[in-house]
């Protein structure tokens, strides 16, 4: 049997294997993200300490929001620089809009369609930089 088609024949036997790897992954990642959700009392127990500092929950969808004032657009850029660079370290990013000393955030976990304990540790890093802004 020429190599050429050994090789392809294996070759889609390795496909089918990197193929199969790859659906294992993403189920895998489905459940993960799935069971990240927050549901219930410890949604509701994870949001009272956010909505006693002004967040509130975004009207027909599972996320939180809150807009900030800073003096100026420096310390609102400021404030945004230090919170993009936890977005990063956490791979966790808000979804927000600025104008001049407004800056506006809205969060939620894309990966589980809802809001998780991610956008609660990151509402948490927030409260920290704007106090300090
Ligand atoms: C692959 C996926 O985009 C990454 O895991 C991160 C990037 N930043 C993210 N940010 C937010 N808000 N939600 C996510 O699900 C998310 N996923």
């Amino acid at each position: 049997m020429p190599i050429s088609l050994v090789t392809r024949i294996r070759g889609r036997s390795w496909l089918c294997k990197i193929q199969q790897y790859q659906l294992l992954t993403l189920a895998f990642r489905t459940i993960r993200t799935r069971s990240m959700k927050l549901e219930g009392q410890e949604r509701i127990d994870s949001l009272k300490p956010l909505q006693s500092t002004g967040w509130t929950e975004v009207e027909g969808r599972d996320a939180i929001y809150k807009e900030f004032l800073f003096k100026n657009f420096n310390q609102a850029f400021g404030f945004m620089s230090r919170v993009a660079l936890q977005a990063e370290k956490m791979d966790h990013h808000p979804e927000w809009f600025n104008v001049y000393n407004k800056v506006q955030i809205t969060l939620s976990t894309h990966d589980c369609g809802g809001l998780s304990e991610k956008d609660v540790k990151l509402a948490d890093f927030i409260e920290k930089v704007a106090s300090f802004s």
